[in-house]
C-alpha cells in the first residue's frame, strides 16, 4: 500500500489512481486465478477460459452461507476471552483492549464443522462455490468499507489512521481513515484481520481436501502437506493473537477497501490457490522429496516464529531473560533497537521465514505450472514494499539510530543478496 499523499494540483495524484487501479485490478485478479486453477491449462499469464457472467458470480445461496459465516465467527469473538490484551498507546495516550480469543474461535470453529460434516453437511461442496462467494465477499468488502468510511467523517481527528484525512476521498476510502473503528469494544480491523479470512482459508483447503478424496478416493501427499503447512501457518498466527497488536496493519494503517478486501476475499480465496490447483490438477510426490519439502517450511516456520517471538519479547519487556543479553542500539525515543539474535542476521528476519514457508507451499505442486507459485510471487512483492514502507517510517521515528542499525545490519531481507 502506498504513502497517503493528498491530491496533486491537477486532480488525482499518481498515488490515487494507482490506488483506484489496485482497487479493480486486485479482485479482477482473484477471480482470474479463481477460473485459471480449475481450468486444463492452468496458464497463470493466460487469459481466463471463459468471462464469467452474474449468473456464475451471483448466487443467493453463497451470499447466506458467507452472512452466516460471518455471524458465526462474530459470535465466537463475542465469547469470554481467556486474556484481554492492551493495544499500543494511541495519539490520545489511550489505549485499547482486545480479547484473546482467536484461537479458541478456531477450535469451536472445527468442533461445530466436525459435528456438521458427521451429521451429513456437504462440506465438499464448497469446492465448487468458490467463485460465487469470492464474489459475496468481494461485494461485503467494498459495502463494508464504505460504511466504514461514512462512521469515520464522525470520528474526531485524533481517533484517524496517521495520513487518514488526506482530503481525497476516494484515497482515503481505499486505504481507510479511522485507524481502529469500532463500535463499543466490537474492533473491526482487528476481528478482520484474524478471523473469518484466515480461518475460512483453513475451511477451503479442507473442503478442497475433502472433495479430492470424494473424486479419487484419497486426499493425495501434496494435498496433505498444503492443507498441513497452511493450517500451521494460521493456528500459530491465531495462537499468538496478541502479537498482532504490534503489527503495522493494526499500529498505523487505517481500515479501509484495501484491507478489507485483503482479510475478507483475497486472504480466503487467493492464499488458497495450490489447494485449489492440486484438487484439479494432481501431483504425484513420493515420501524423499515429501520430506525435503517438510523440512524447508520447518526451517521457514523456525525464523518466523524466532523473529517475531524475540521482538514481541523484547518490545513487551526488554529485560525478559530471553532477550535480556542481546546487543542493542539506543535511539532517542527511549526505545532500543535489536542489533544481534534474529534481528542482527537481517533487517527483517520474520519476512524471510515467512518466504521460505511460501516457497514449502508450492513445492507439492510441482514446478510443471507457475499458477501455484503466484503466492510466492505476490508474497515477495507485498513484503518488499512492507519492508520499503516500514523502514521509512523507522528513519523518521528513530533517525540516526536507525542509520546506524542499517550500517550494522546491511541486508535487509536475504543475507547477502538483499
Ligand atoms: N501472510 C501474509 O500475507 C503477511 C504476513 N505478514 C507477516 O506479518 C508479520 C508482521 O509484519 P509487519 O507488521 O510488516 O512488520 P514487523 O513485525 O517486522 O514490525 C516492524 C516493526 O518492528 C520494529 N523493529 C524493526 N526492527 C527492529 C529491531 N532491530 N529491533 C526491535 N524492533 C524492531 C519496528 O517497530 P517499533 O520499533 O515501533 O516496535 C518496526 O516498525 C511478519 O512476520 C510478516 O512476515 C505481513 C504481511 C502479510
Ligand atoms: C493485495 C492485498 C489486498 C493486500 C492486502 C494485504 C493483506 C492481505 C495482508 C496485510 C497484512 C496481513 C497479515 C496477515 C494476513 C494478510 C494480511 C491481512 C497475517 C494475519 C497472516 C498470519 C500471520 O501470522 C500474521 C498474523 C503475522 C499476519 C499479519 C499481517
Amino acid at each position: 500500500m502506498a504513502q497517503r499523499r493528498g491530491p496533486g494540483p491537477r486532480g488525482l495524484s499518481r498515488e490515487t489512481r494507482g490506488a483506484a487501479a489496485l482497487m479493480l485490478l486486485l479482485p479482477a485478479t482473484m477471480v482470474h486465478l479463481l477460473l485459471v486453477a480449475r481450468s486444463g491449462p492452468a496458464r497463470l499469464l493466460g487469459p481466463p477460459p471463459y468471462l464469467p457472467g452474474l449468473e456464475a458470480l451471483w448466487s443467493p445461496r453463497a451470499l447466506l452461507l458467507w452472512l452466516t459465516w460471518l455471524g458465526l465467527q462474530a459470535a465466537l469473538y463475542l465469547l469470554p476471552a481467556r486474556k484481554v490484551a492492551e493495544g499500543q498507546e494511541l495519539k490520545d495516550k489511550s489505549t485499547l483492549r482486545y480479547p484473546i480469543n482467536g484461537f479458541q474461535a478456531l477450535v469451536l470453529t472445527a468442533l461445530l464443522v466436525t459435528l456438521g460434516v458427521l451429521a451429513g453437511l456437504p462440506l465438499e461442496e464448497l469446492a465448487e462455490m468458490l467463485l460465487p462467494l469470492a464474489f459475496v465477499a468481494t461485494l461485503t468488502a467494498f459495502i463494508f468499507s464504505l460504511l466504514l468510511y461514512l462512521k469515520a467523517l464522525l470520528a474526531p481527528t485524533s481517533a484517524l489512521a496517521p495520513g487518514g484525512n488526506s482530503g481525497n476521498p476516494i484515497y482515503d476510502f481505499i486505504l481507510g481513515r479511522e485507524l481502529n473503528p469500532r463500535i463499543g469494544s466490537f474492533d473491526f480491523k482487528y476481528f478482520c484481520e484474524l478471523r473469518p479470512g484466515l480461518i475460512g482459508w483453513v475451511l477451503i483447503n479442507l473442503a478442497l481436501l475433502m472433495k479430492e478424496a470424494e473424486l479419487r478416493g484419497s486426499p493425495s501427499l501434496a494435498m496433505w502437506l498444503v492443507n498441513g503447512f497452511q493450517l500451521l501457518y494460521v493456528g500459530d498466527a491465531l495462537w499468538q493473537e496478541e502479537a498482532i497488536l504490534t503489527t503495522m496493519d493494526i499500529t498505523h494503517d487505517g481500515f479501509g477497501f484495501m484491507l478489507a478486501f485483503g482479510d475478507l476475499a483475497w486472504v480466503p480465496f487467493t492464499y488458497s490457490l495450490q489447494a485449489q490447483f492440486l484438487l484439479y490438477h494432481p501431483q504425484p510426490l513420493g515420501w524423499p522429496m515429501a520430506s525435503v519439502i517438510c523440512l524447508i517450511n520447518a526451517v521457514g516456520f523456525y525464523i518466523f516464529r524466532g523473529a517475531n517471538t524475540q521482538k514481541n519479547t523484547f518490545r513487551k519487556n526488554p529485560s525478559d531473560p530471553r532477550v535480556a543479553d542481546l546487543e542493542t542500539i539506543p535511539t532517542a525515543t527511549g526505545r532500543q533497537l535489536l542489533v544481534s539474535g534474529w534481528w542482527g542476521m537481517v533487517r527483517h528476519p520474520n519476512y524471510l521465514g515467512d518466504l521460505i514457508m511460501a516457497l514449502a507451499w508450492s513445492l507439492p505442486c510441482g514446478t510443471s505450472h507457475l499458477l501455484p507459485y503466484f503466492y510466492l510471487l505476490y508474497f515477495t512483492a507485498l513484503l518488499v514494499h512492507r519492508e520499503d514502507r516500514d523502514e521509512r517510517q523507522c528513519l523518521q521515528k528513530y533517525g540516526l539510530a536507525w542509520r546506524d542499525y542499517c550500517r550494522r545490519v546491511p541486508y535487509r531481507i536475504v543475507p547477502y543478496i538483499y
